[in-house]
């Protein structure tokens, strides 16, 4: 049998699996690497980790499923966006990466936007200059890291690493790229004018390819250290949200997403590209040739619930572990013991400053409402209903935009939880469909591998493969609930978004 191989490089581990040519899924590998915070607000890795976990995974995955190097067709890659990897000419690694959550680059934002104007830098490329981008981190170095900077002289992004580790080439896609500030993402080029206007050398940026353009063949020597075939084709693959999308077929107008990772995105496809005027959505290319997509993205959604589970989850985490049970199960099933809108209590779930609808590094989160009444089951409600309330924001953005949506796929680990799933419904108001695929960007990247070597389209594809398996009805009480409890919790940020940018300054942050 043939089978695809897709690797999502995350936040905290590489997922490799192996899809056969009936789109089934035959086995799956993870391997973890650190995340590097070596001031507040910073966040980098070493793109070394991820080749070597990668490696590692390969090798477990073909061990575990039986299945041979030379049955492995291609490769495809999805990968954490916007990450900064600075090689030198020999292609050495320069410095540790910054990541897509790193905030250290306001001042950066700031002078781009000052030096070729908001308004031109939203026609060249469709987007803002936000902290996590990738143009934000060039400037960066060349400010405060000059030495580094003058050895750099090529620039990829996560993926596309431990794509030129398998293959020695150099190259991005177009879906990936859209998050560098330096693609015209209306022409699927780089843009020139963003590029010299704040002079970034145009040789630092590597050929670009469509997702399912074969973008290297395997080395022998990478061929050897992975267990696979040398020269099986590796596609060029997209940033994990493209990728998540395609993974659960979000490949046409009309369905939306919402991927609950450590991230937190709603996302919808665009048959022709649509920038938002006012640039508060991300407008990027999808990892679908010729097809783009808007999304919003909310920097702690997942990842707001595992620093409560990590900080106040002690009593779950000695269940779950008594019971040989999740412990995100267990605080969910704690959540629900409280009623929607958890008795007055909202939570901002801006723990690593925000991007939409609130670009900004500074915010904060907070429990606001808190009573003598509330209890944990409160609070574990709350920071559930306050990340999906921000997420909705992302949603309202994109109604005001006039795009019509039916059907929201879920995404992400936060997708495992059917309580979680119930929320998305009843504060979203559309019902929310999960897929036969489960594992999101992985299974992306291998359709994308599938697309380019079979020469069939993606859409036809996730047409074959993914199916519906589940969906959740927003109940009608529990909408009307919420709404009230939606409309306060639109109104604190506002408010409170001077004394985030106090408590900052104090924390010397
Ligand atoms: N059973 C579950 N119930 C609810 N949320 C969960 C569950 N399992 C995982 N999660 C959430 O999913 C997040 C991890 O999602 P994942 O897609 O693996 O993230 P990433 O790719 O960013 O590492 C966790 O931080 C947690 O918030
Ligand atoms: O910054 C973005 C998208 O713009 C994030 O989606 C990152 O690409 C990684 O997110 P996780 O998959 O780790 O949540």
């Amino acid at each position: 049998m043939a089978f695809y191989l897709g690797i999502d490089l995350g936040t905290s581990a590489v997922k490799c699996i192996l899809v056969g040519e009936d789109g089934s899924v035959r086995g799956s590998r993870s391997a973890e690497y650190p995340l590097l915070t070596p001031h507040p607000g910073w966040a980098e890795q070493h793109p070394q980790d991820w080749w070597e976990a990668s490696v590692r995974a390969i090798r477990e995955l073909l061990a575990d499923t039986g299945v041979r190097g030379e049955e492995v067709r291609g490769i495809g890659l999805s990968g954490q966006m916007h990450g900064s990897v600075f090689l030198d000419a020999d292609r050495n690694v320069v410095r540790p990466a910054l990541l897509w959550c790193d905030q250290r680059t306001a001042a950066q934002c700031e002078w781009i936007e000052e030096t070729i104007g908001r308004e031109r830098l939203g026609r060249l490329t469709g987007n803002r200059a936000l902290t996590g981008f990738t143009a934000p981190k060039i400037v960066w170095l060349r400010d405060k890291e000059p030495e580094c900077y003058a050895r750099t002289a090529h620039l990829l992004l996560p993926k596309d690493y431990v794509r030129m580790k398998l293959t020695g080439e150099l190259g991005m896609d177009v879906a990936d790229a859209s998050g560098t500030l330096l693609l015209d993402v209306g022409k699927r080029a780089w843009s020139r004018e963003v590029a010299e206007a704040i002079g970034i050398p145009m040789s630092w940026l590597p050929p670009l390819f469509e997702s399912n353009d074969i973008a290297g063949r395997l080395l022998p020597e990478a061929a050897e250290r992975t267990g696979l075939a040398a020269r099986t084709p590796v596609v060029a693959g997209g940033g994990d949200q493209a990728c998540g999308a395609v993974g659960v077929g979000v490949v046409r107008n009309g369905i939306a997403s919402v991927a609950l990772g450590t991230s937190g995105v709603v996302f919808v496809h665009d048959d022709s590209y649509q920038a938002d005027p006012l640039l508060r959505l991300h407008s990027f290319c999808h990892g679908v040739p010729g097809r783009w997509h808007r999304m919003g993205v909310m920097l702690s959604a997942g990842g707001a619930f595992q620093w409560w589970k990590n900080r106040f989850g002690y009593e779950e985490l000695e269940r779950a572990a008594a019971e040989g049970r999740d412990v995100y199960d267990c605080l969910t099933e704690l959540a629900a013991s409280a009623p929607p809108g958890s008795e007055g209590l909202l939570f901002l779930p801006y723990l690593t400053g925000e991007r939409t609808p609130h670009p900004d590094p500074l915010a904060r989160g907070g429990f606001v409402g808190l009573n003598v009444r509330h209890d944990k089951a409160h609070l574990t409600r709350a920071v559930l209903e306050g990340i999906t309330f921000g997420l909705r924001d992302s949603l309202e953005l994109i109604k005001e935009s006039g795009i019509a949506i039916t059907e929201l796929r879920v995404n992400g680990g936060g997708a495992r939880s059917p309580f979680w799933r119930q929320m998305i419904a009843d504060i979203f108001g559309y019902p929310v469909v999960t897929v036969n695929s489960t594992d999101g960007p992985a299974y992306g990247a291998a359709v994308m591998a599938a697309s380019g070597v079979l020469g069939r389209s993606i859409e036809s594809l996730c047409g074959e493969w993914i199916k519906t398996v589940d969906r959740t009805e927003p109940n009608e009480a529990n909408r009307a609930a919420y709404e009230p409890y939606y409309e306060v919790y639109r109104c604190l940020y506002p408010a409170l978004r001077d004394s985030f940018r106090r408590l900052s300054a104090l924390a010397g942050q």
